[in-house]
């Protein structure tokens, strides 16, 4: 086990559905990193949880944690991605990014990131099978699909309903509610469609990868479909994710950070 020297210090930049449970695992210990600095929008409400933590961070505004960490986990608002990722990047550091779908008007984050050698990583997040999706594309992938199904609190409020005058409120069948690229599914969907987002970078593109969302009064789970075909396989795979204390986010997404993380540093690592 490395000593505290050597490890890596993480900060966390939103303490909500996502990043409590990422501040919580990483007090419990993950292998080489230390928790150092986290962030809210309102820190007072996170005060007291904070300071019953094995070793309190700091709780600083998100301007600050570039500069205190070498690792930053983004889990706030996608309108903030810029704000928290670009200092980092620019020194040389990594940003965990969970909000990816804020990348495609931030595409110039990947160019700063390369020039100063800083890495931006996207966890697998509330998504299944991005291990073979990479895989795939290092091949030749024809097409790939997401089909995506959520509860109607999970979709309230989302800019393309809001735009297109859709209302969700009393259905009582499932009503496809969107189809096209990913790209389009990010903007119209900024708090649902991250999976669009990943899944696109993964494979294809933001323009070629399609995407179909059905509000589903008659399902209680985020529900997520991917179909790929490529030269090396053929395969399609479903997640259903219990939703956490909001509605828009799985359960499995914190999960998925914390098993991302942990890979950063472990002795033995599984999975691409
Ligand atoms: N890639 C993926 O698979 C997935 C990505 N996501 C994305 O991850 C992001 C986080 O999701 P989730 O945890 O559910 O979101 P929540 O709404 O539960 O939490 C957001 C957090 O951001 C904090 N915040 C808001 N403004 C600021 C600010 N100015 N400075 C610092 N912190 C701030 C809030 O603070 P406070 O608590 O004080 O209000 C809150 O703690 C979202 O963009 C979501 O779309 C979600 C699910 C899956
Ligand atoms: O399913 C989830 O938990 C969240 C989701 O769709 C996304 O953010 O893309």
């Amino acid at each position: 086990m490395a000593d505290n020297k050597a490890k890596m210090r993480v900060a966390v930049a939103g303490l909500g559905a996502i990043g409590t449970d990422v501040v919580k695992a990483l007090d419990q210990g993950i292998e080489g990193l230390t928790l150092v600095a986290v962030s809210a929008n309102s820190p007072d409400k996170h005060r007291g949880w904070i300071a019953e933590l094995k070793s309190a961070p700091k709780l600083v505004p998100i301007d600050e944690l570039a500069e205190l960490a070498d690792i930053v986990v983004e889990c706030a608002p996608s309108k903030l991605v810029r704000a928290i990722v670009a200092p980092v990047v620019e020194r040389g550091k990594t940003a965990v990014l969970l909000s990816v779908g804020a990348l495609l008007q931030n595409e110039d984050l990947v160019d700063l990131a390369k020039a100063h050698g800083g890495q931006i990583i996207v966890p697998t997040g509330a998504l299944i099978g991005l291990d073979a999706v990479t895989a795939a594309a290092v091949g030749t992938i024809h097409s790939a699909r997401l089909v995506t199904r959520k509860p109607v609190a999970g979709l309230i409020g989302a800019p393309h309903l809001v735009e297109n005058n859709i209302r969700i409120d009393d259905i009582t069948e499932p009503l496809r509610i969107f189809e096209g690229s990913a790209r389009d599914a990010a903007k119209g969907f900024p708090a649902n469609l991250n999976v669009a987002v990943a899944l696109s970078l993964a494979g294809i593109g933001p323009d070629r990868t399609r995407v179909e969302i059905w509000a589903d009064p008659t399902v209680t789970r985020n529900t997520h479909r991917i179909e790929v075909d490529s030269d090396s396989a053929r395969f399609s795979m479903m997640i259903e994710n219990i939703p956490s204390e909001n509605p828009k986010t799985g359960r499995i997404t914190a999960l998925s950070v914390i098993a991302c993380l942990r890979k950063l540093r472990a002795s033995l690592r599984i999975g691409t």
